[in-house]
Order: structure tokens, then sequence, then C-alpha cells
């Protein structure tokens, strides 16, 4: 039997089910030597793998795993000078270390935005266990963007489907439906 898609290294052996009463920790960079640590003081949610090729994701990984935490939540508290913003035009601008890459935490400046006040995480850049566990897969078409064969994603999609992780090609119905609320109400058409 051949070896089973590896998706990511926190997803391939089955997902983890998270802590209720999880109230946070604190992420750290990949660096040896100084790493870059973002207290994170609340649990997450919206916990998913994302196929993009914007969220960063670890050596080996097809998906990422992010989700997101109130913006007041999430404090620099160590080495914050190594951090740079990876694409400052872009929706959420992802702060990353200048050093080993790894995204410490991506925000949305637009007050305009439907998740304003949100910021997104890579929980696994911490060691405590308990963060929320991730619920189901976005951007799954996305993957063919970084290299996936296009044939491959049948299998992709159906041990998405087995991990519990139900795959979409943009975000889940329930956040499509709260992106499409906030701008029918920003627009008036409906009511708020
Ligand atoms: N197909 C594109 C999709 C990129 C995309 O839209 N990513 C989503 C999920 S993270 C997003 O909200 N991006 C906003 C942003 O990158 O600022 C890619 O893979 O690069
Ligand atoms: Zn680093
Ligand atoms: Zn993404």
């Amino acid at each position: 039997m051949s070896e089973p898609i590896r998706i990511h290294p926190s997803l391939d052996n089955g997902v983890q089910p998270g802590s209720a009463d999880f109230a946070g920790g604190t992420l750290q960079c990949k660096c040896q030597d100084a790493p870059v640590r973002v207290a994170v003081s609340n649990q997450i949610a919206h916990n998913h793998a994302c196929g993009c090729t914007k969220c960063w994701k670890p050596e080996g990984a097809t998906f990422s795993v992010v989700a997101v935490v109130s913006r007041d939540k999430v404090d620099v508290v160590e080495n914050g000078d190594k951090l740079s913003v990876v694409d400052a035009n872009a929706t959420i601008r992802r702060h990353a270390c200048k050093e080993c890459g790894a995204h410490m935490y991506g925000r949305i400046e637009n007050q305009a935005h439907p998740f304003y006040g949100l910021d997104f995480v890579h929980p696994e850049l911490s060691d405590e266990v308990g963060w929320a566990a991730p619920e189901f897969s976005a951007f799954v078409s996305s993957v063919i963007e970084s290299g996936v064969k296009p044939e491959a994603m049948d299998v992709i999609r159906r041990r998405l489907t087995d991990l519990g992780l139900p795959p979409y090609d943009c975000l889940s119905p329930v956040l499509m439906d709260a992106i499409a609320t906030h701008l029918a109400k920003a627009s008036g058409v409906l009511s708020r």
C-alpha cells in the first residue's frame, strides 16, 4: 500500500482534540538563538488547514494549520525586532521572523474587513497542548499552486475528509456566510 499523502505533521497521525478550559500559550519561532516569542492569551477559534500559498507551513507540509484569535490577545514578548511584514499589500499582514521565516501572527489592518479584529496564528509554534483542534480544510485547490499534481486532488480531499477536516476550496460555509452577511449589512442590502 502506498504511504498516505502528507497533509501536515500535526495532522498526519490524526487530529488531536483541544481542551475546553485552555486559555492560551506562547508561540515561538524556529530560531535556536534569540527566538521571537508571541504570547496568545486566549483559546483560538476557527482552526483549520489552509492550502493557500501565502500561509506559512513547516518543511514537508502540504497545508498550513492556522486559526484566529482576537488581536488584543496577541502580544510580541521577545525579539520582536526580528519580525517583518511579508507583504504589506496583502489583506493579512503576516509578521514573519526574518531569520527562520516562521509567521508569528497575521493582522488585518483594514477596519472594513469582515475579519478585522482577528489575528491569524499557527498554534503548532507553541509547546502547549490544548489549542482548539482544526475543524475543516480551506483553499484546498490552491495546493496545486504550490506544485501538487492536479491528479492527486481526489486522494488529498479523501484524506482530509477521513481526518475530519471537510475540504473547501475557499473558507467553510459558516465563515463564507459570515463574510457575506458582514458585506450585505455594510452595503445596506441586509438590515443591521
Ligand atoms: N489561490 C491563492 C489563494 C490566496 C488566498 O486568498 N488566501 C486566503 C486564505 S489565507 C486569504 O484570505 N488570503 C488573504 C491574504 O493573504 O492576505 C493562493 O494560494 O495564493
Ligand atoms: Zn526565527
Ligand atoms: Zn492561507
